[in-house]
């Protein structure tokens, strides 16, 4: 996961620019660029100044994963920008040669002026064989009636709704096939675009053909639709973190606004660092003063301190370029404002959709590492694993190391063939999800969370890592041998407080966190971006340091889990008093049992947002307790009457 989070931005820049930083990545064996950095390099190259160009666009290439943006007359030199007619249709010529000398499509993306001519923004996108395509995932999420699954039908399907469901109704989910690598519980549907950024999906009698769909490809994005389960937030969080999303699609009906569960899938692509775009459906149906309020509200939000984002209302194809080259690293929020039934706009989505670029980036050399979410036992097939590629190549045949299994030993495994979103492929590279097919090993042997790595990585599993939390939100406070779910990429594990560097947490602290996982290790990676939940309570944080002396026997930090304290009954508890006095479980039920619970919205506190529709989302659950009961707000008197003491809860289930 920290592949996928942990990324440099890609932005579009000029010829120069791109090469001068492509040169500093490998200073030793690159050769000096010197001579190409002015803009006229472009123009009329010599036969050296040709094939420094050459190599240079392959680095760029690799690096954008088989695309790159760049201007058109703008040197690095400090000269100043702009073509005459005819420099500008020599440098296009070059440009188009030497892309298909890399057997590349160059494509234009706009044309602008500068001082002293043309300048122009170029999309040089590799053809590549049948077999492979640039994969860009992407999380939808918002919440229930905001047009999300009609969006996905009219953008996959290329017909627009009646605003009475029909485009929905077109998204045929294939829940049981193993090539899709996904599950009931978490949606995809795909859209392809071709190297020279059109279209591909063809629906024939109403049904898309993914394996044509991969075939035509170029780029093919993966709807990742969270639509449905947006009330469940071990769903969600799930679908953010083991899925790993480049991006977030953030739907808002225009009408309804920022409802029920928007702020908070918000704040949780905010926190696991999920670059956000929002699209604001049904424009066609909605008073421009309701319109106007929604989208209001929604920049209010964005710019608010909890969020820091620049929203761009996205409405020329300039200014989808503009968003697509700055997205990551300008932490711009592009707006879209769009119709499903007219078709409004629905243009500069896709164009921005054409755009958006990868933000895993792996070497093939790099030892290969996969992340396993879901299980499949397929008749005929046998047992299959499905999940994301974070680094490296995995090829038909190769042995590779699964596990942790309870004891986190890793055990030796052959795949015996691979799928990509249902085709059958030969490998695949950091950055793709796929399905494997493995020999010798039965379904139950394994389970979501386990990883695939080459063995060269000589992996270990690990009891016991020390972590930096943020905690968002918590209705009272948090000390040691607290229990709640940690989320880590494709891990979900409940796991235990052991000690931490604060006395106790409060909503908005900060600490170093000593975990261990309850029920078995986890194979994980400092750095790695984790979500730690229980009920209405989250942090957020990083893995630090992982402490591999720790192992199953090592149990003398074990005790009764801590799960909840009333503020009141901790303010009221002098230093001197023991852990055990102070804390008083408040329920039976562990977070394991704790039935999914939405994440409580993190931007409340600073915005005041009312449910205009005045219709109660499903997605929330009212506000209520991990048992069902109404949860109260916390004041004087609930927080007083703490329950008495019960028998700890038990901390693992059968
Ligand atoms: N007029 C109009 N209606 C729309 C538009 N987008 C969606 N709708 C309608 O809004 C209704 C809800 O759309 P859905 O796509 O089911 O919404 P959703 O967000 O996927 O909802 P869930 O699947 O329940 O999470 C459907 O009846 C659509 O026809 C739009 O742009 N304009």
């Amino acid at each position: 996961m920290s592949a996928v989070l942990d990324q440099t931005p890609n932005k579009a820049e000029t010829a120069a620019t791109l090469f001068a930083s492509a040169a500093e990545i490998s200073p030793k064996n690159a050769p000096d660029f010197t001579s190409i950095r002015s803009k006229m390099a472009l123009v009329s190259p010599t036969e050296e100044q040709f094939d420094l160009l050459q190599k240079k666009l392959t680095q760029r290439l690799e690096e954008g994963r088989g695309e790159t943006i760049f201007d058109i007359g703008v040197g690095e030199d400090g000269g100043e920008s702009g073509f005459k007619p005819d420099e500008y249709d020599a440098a296009v010529a070059t440009l188009q040669s030497l892309a298909a000398t890399l057997e590349s499509d160059c494509v234009i993306l706009r044309q602008r002026k500068g001082e002293e001519g043309m300048t122009g923004q170029y999309l040089v996108r590799r053809r590549v064989d049948q077999q492979d395509f640039l994969e860009i995932r992407v999380a939808v999420v918002g919440n229930v009636d905001a047009g999300k699954s009609t969006l996905l039908g009219v953008l996959t399907h290329g017909e627009l709704d009646n605003g009475r469901g029909t485009a929905r109704q077109k998204l045929f989910r294939h829940k049981h096939e193993m090539e899709s690598g996904r599950t009931s519980s978490v949606g995809n549907d795909i859209l392809g675009f071709d190297s020279v950024g059109n279209v591909v999906n063809k629906p024939e009698h109403g049904s898309l053909d993914w394996v044509k769909i991969c075939e035509r490809s170029a780029k093919v994005i993966t709807f990742i639709d969270l639509a449905g389960h947006e009330r469940y937030l071990k769903t969600t969080v799930f679908g953010m973190t083991g899925h790993a999303p480049d991006f977030g699609m953030l739907m808002v009906g225009a009408n309804a606004g920022i409802v029920g569960m928007t702020k908070e899938h918000l704040g949780l692509a905010l926190a696991l660092s999920v670059p956000v775009f929002v699209v604001v459906t049904k424009i066609d149906m909605c008073p421009p003063n309701v319109l106007q309020d929604t989208l209001r509200l929604l920049v209010r939000i964005l710019k608010s301190p909890g969020c820091r984002k620049v929203p761009v209302m996205v409405k020329t194809p300039d200014d989808v370029i503009v968003s697509a080259t700055n997205f990551v690293s300008e932490r711009l929020c592009p707006i879209f404002q769009v119709s499903n039934v007219s078709g409004e706009n629905l243009d500069l989505l896709k164009m921005f959709l054409n755009l958006l670029t990868t933000r895993t980036y792996s070497r093939d050399d790099e030892p290969a590492e996969f992340q396993i979410d879901d299980t499949y036992s397929v008749p005929g097939v046998g047992t299959v694993v499905s999940g994301t590629a974070l680094k490296g190549v995995i090829r038909l045949n190769d042995t590779l190391m699964l596990g942790p299994d309870p004891l986190g030993h890793f055990t030796a495994i052959a795949v015996k063939s691979i799928h990509r979103k249902r085709m059958a492929v030969r490998e695949v590279r950091g950055g793709q999800t796929a399905s494997f097919a493995l020999k010798k090993i039965k379904r139950s042997q394994i389970r979501k969370g386990m990883v695939m790595v080459s063995p060269a990585l000589n992996p270990q599993a690990c009891w016991e890592f020390e972590g930096e939390i943020l905690v968002l939100h918590h209705p009272t406070t948090i000390s040691s041998r607290y229990q709640a779910m940690v989320h880590c990429g494709s891990i979900r594990q409940t796991a235990s407080i052991l000690t931490m560097s604060e006395e106790c947490l409060r909503t908005g602290d900060k600490a170093l966190v000593h975990f261990r996982f309850i029920k078995h290790p986890e194979y994980l990676k400092a750095g790695q971006r984790m979500v730690f939940r229980e009920g209405r309570t989250k942090a957020v944080g990083n893995v630090l340091r992982l402490i591999p002396s720790a192992g199953p026997a090592n149990q003398t930090n074990r005790s009764k889990p801590n799960k909840m304290m009333s503020r009141q009954s901790t303010q009221g508890q002098g230093q001197g008093q023991s852990q055990n006095q102070n804390q008083q479980p408040t329920d039976q039920t562990t977070p394991d049992e704790a039935p999914d619970t939405p994440l409580e919205p993190s931007l409340d506190k600073r915005e005041n947002m009312g449910q205009r529709s005045g219709k109660k989302s499903r997605g929330r659950r009212g506000g209520r307790g991990r048992n069902g009961g109404a949860a109260k707000p916390l004041t004087e008197q609930n927080s007083v009457a703490a329950p008495p003491p019960r028998p700890a809860p038990a901390v693992t289930k059968a």
